[in-house]
């Protein structure tokens, strides 16, 4: 299954938010849909929910016009939709009649559902009544609760403990395995780095970045190397290679614990470890530069 998003637009009142955005996500992957405040992921995910029609483009699935209605979809929120007054294993079912199975399948989803997010001991309890994280988690159980074909996740860590993260992962994973095709939106990198295949950056409402994680860090880690001494200092440090090995290297930023160097055309990773050597500085970490999903986002979404 395919799921194409082809040069979608979107205004609103005259404002384009959305300025011809083309991505396509697949089953058995997960995609990463990142941005900062206002990128317009929300407006796209709505746009996909057939909340909001664009302006234009379209929304195809294995090359045909998609219709949300014809698909089991389990779409959690950012914010979060349920009924506080209402029993959580009522509520569950309920969501699951609401999205086309039997009461009793939605039961049965629903008690597996509890097991494997270990909230069973909730059934019973009104949803205001749960902390925020177990909220958080009925609230994951009623968007998978129809076992559904197409997953879309808007801030699903939001509250959790590293525990309860752990558990929403792994019936993620399961999800993904079990070759359901998964939109991940959120603004914690690491999630996103453990789950997703595929990423898409939007930055005000264009698309600066997509495609495969590992290949996209590969490319942006190409030729780049870290260093880091025991002798001295990240300043000190960038003051040597602009001074001594200028003719290698160039600098191409910094962090806490290392710089990052960029070999100039010609010159080999051996090349410059030999002239470092060579030199007084003292390696402490000396390495190919792999840049970090928070790396690329700052780099591609941050301010100019
Ligand atoms: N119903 C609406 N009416 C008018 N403008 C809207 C509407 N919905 C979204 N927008 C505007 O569209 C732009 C994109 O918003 P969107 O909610 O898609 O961003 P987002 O990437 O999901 O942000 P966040 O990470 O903060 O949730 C924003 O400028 C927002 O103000």
């Amino acid at each position: 299954m395919k799921l194409e998003i082809k040069d979608i637009r979107k205004s609103f009142d005259g404002n384009e938010v959305l300025h011809g955005i083309s991505f396509s996500a697949e089953d058995g992957k997960a995609l990463g849909l990142l941005g900062r405040n206002g990128a317009g992921k929300t407006t796209t995910i709505r746009i996909l929910m057939d909340v909001f029609k664009p302006t234009s483009g379209e929304v195809l699935i294995d090359g045909k016009e998609f219709r949300a209605k014809d698909y089991r979809i389990g779409y959690m929120p950012e914010e979060r939709g349920m009924y506080p007054k209402k029993k959580v294993l009522q509520q569950l079912i309920y969501f699951g009649e609401l999205r086309g199975i039997s009461a009793g399948e939605a039961k049965v989803n629903a008690k597996d559902l509890m097991e494997k997010l270990e909230i069973t001991e909730y059934a019973n309890r009104k949803l205001e009544t749960l902390s925020k994280g177990n909220q958080q988690k009925v609230q994951l159980a009623q968007t998978l609760i129809c076992n559904p074909d197409i997953i879309i996740l808007d801030e699903p860590f939001s509250g959790l403990d590293p525990v309860n993260s752990q558990l929403l992962k792994d019936l993620i994973n399961e999800k993904i395995g079990e070759g359901k095709l998964v939109i991940f939106s959120s603004h914690q990198m690491s999630y996103v780095e453990e789950f997703c295949e595929e990423i898409v950056i939007i930055n005000r409402g264009e698309i600066v970045m997509d495609g495969n994680l590992k290949s996209i860090q590969k490319d942006l880690g190409e030729k780049k190397l870290i260093l880091n001494a025991e002798n001295y200092s990240i300043s000190e440090l960038k003051a040597i290679c602009a001074d001594k090995f200028a003719e290698l290297v160039s600098i191409v930023g910094e962090k806490k614990e290392f710089v990052i160097l960029e070999l100039l055309n010609g010159y080999t990773k051996k090349d410059f470890l030999t002239a470092v050597t060579k030199s007084d500085v003292e390696i402490e970490t000396f390495g190919d530069y792999k840049p970090t999903l928070t790396d690329i986002f700052v780099w591609k979404a941050g301010d100019e």
